[in-house]
């Protein structure tokens, strides 16, 4: 029987199902007072009351272990889940193993070696290189296994990876996630899936592991498309942070004041209180890599071009990431934009 219940009154429910097929659940994992959960959730969230420990996956495989794969491999782990781990670069495989994650040589071992494979690669290139390339996770897909993409890539990269796992009789999901590297270490990420919903079903407690929420939002696409809508409003609002920062100071401003003002106001946000007081310190410790906001911009530009919709703001920020990317700050966290305002032009 399925039952469908808004997301905020059944989080004890939930832990109880994480933890009923993932042992060694952390204190935080185990079963909540629903504070843990949004309070409001406009998508709701849906478990079979029959899902028990032998119907659900238990080999779980994570590729791309970078500044989100990691804390989030890593918690899966934590929690007492059976974890394979490939990276292209293997020395970030090493602290996993050493927790106890077993590894292979490829992503197509990996898919084949498990029953649910997610991967968290740096942008669409990667994505479909890893799931479709030689000795990609396709290779070693076969029915009754999935493949949870959670990499922010375009829609119709989603939808080429999603042909490819269905050819082989798997089943796909993308699930994109907004949070960084902070909620992925807490296991407080918001995924954003689309694609096969019995997949979605079966991998729900695994999600509840790695993040604070989760929505289904239908067709392949949707997830991507939600992703880079959130993020397309966050580069241009990152943007003009940094031009009201630097237009205040220039006036003799305390930069520091206008963070702590902006902070109490109704433009207030938490990434405004994060980033701002290391923004005024010209200081960009890496949550989100630069080179992956300006790829976002950049796709959801794309998107925004695919169906005539006029993004003034998010194009003339899409410029600045892009110089700031011709500086050398691509590894630099976003915020590290602000630099590009800052550069003279020469006589
Ligand atoms: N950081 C953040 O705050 C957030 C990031 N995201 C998104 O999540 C994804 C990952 O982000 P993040 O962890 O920060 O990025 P990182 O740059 O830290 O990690 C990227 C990962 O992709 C792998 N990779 C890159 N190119 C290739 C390739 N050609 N073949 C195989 N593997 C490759 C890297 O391997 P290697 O180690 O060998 O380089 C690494 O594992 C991105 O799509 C990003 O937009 C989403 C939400 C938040
Ligand atoms: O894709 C990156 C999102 C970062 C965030 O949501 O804080």
């Amino acid at each position: 029987m399925l039952i469908l219940a808004r997301g905020a009154n059944y989080s004890h429910h939930y832990a109880s199902m994480a933890a009923s097929f993932c042992p060694a659940l952390p204190h935080h994992l185990k079963p909540t007072p629903i504070s843990r959960f949004p309070k409001v959730s406009f998508s709701f969230k849906v478990f079979s009351s029959q899902t028990s420990a032998d119907e659900n996956p238990t080999r779980v495989g994570f590729l791309g272990l970078g500044i989100m794969g990691s804390p989030m491999a890593h918690n899966l782990i934590k929690a007492g889940c059976d974890v394979t781990v490939w990276n292209r670069t293997k020395s970030k495989c090493d602290p996993l193993i050493d927790l106890g994650a077993k590894y292979k040589a490829s992503p197509g071992e990996v898919a084949a070696s498990c029953d649910v494979t997610f991967a968290m690669l740096a942008d669409p290139e990667s994505a479909m290189v890893v799931a479709c390339g030689e000795q990609g996770a396709a290779s070693g897909m076969s029915p009754g296994k999935g493949y949870v993409d959670i990499s922010t890539v375009d829609g119709p990269t989603s939808t080429l990876i999603n042909a490819q796992i269905k050819e082989t009789g798997a089943l796909f999901l993308e699930a994109p996630v907004s949070g960084s590297k902070k909620p992925a270490e807490d296991g407080q990420l918001i995924f954003l899936t689309a694609g096969d919903k019995s997949l979605y079903d079966k991998v729900s407690s695994y999600l509840d592991i790695m993040g604070k929420s989760r929505f289904y939002l239908g067709d392949v696409g949707n997830g991507a498309a939600m992703k880079l809508v959130v993020n397309m409003i966050m580069g241009s609002m990152m943007t003009s942070f940094a031009e009201g920062l630097l237009l205040g100071e220039k006036v003799g401003l305390d930069p520091t004041v206008i963070v702590e003002v902006i902070s109490q106001g109704a433009i207030s946000a938490p990434m405004f209180s994060m980033k701002g007081p290391s923004m005024v310190q010209s200081k960009y410790p890496t949550a989100f890599p630069l080179k992956h906001q300006q790829k976002d911009m950049r796709l959801a530009l794309g998107l925004a071009e695919s169906v005539s919709q006029s993004t003034p703001i998010a194009a003339a920020a899409n410029e600045l990431y892009k110089v700031a990317k011709s500086h050398g700050l691509s590894d630099h966290d976003f915020s590290a934009v602000i630099e590009a305002l800052k550069v003279k032009i020469k006589d």
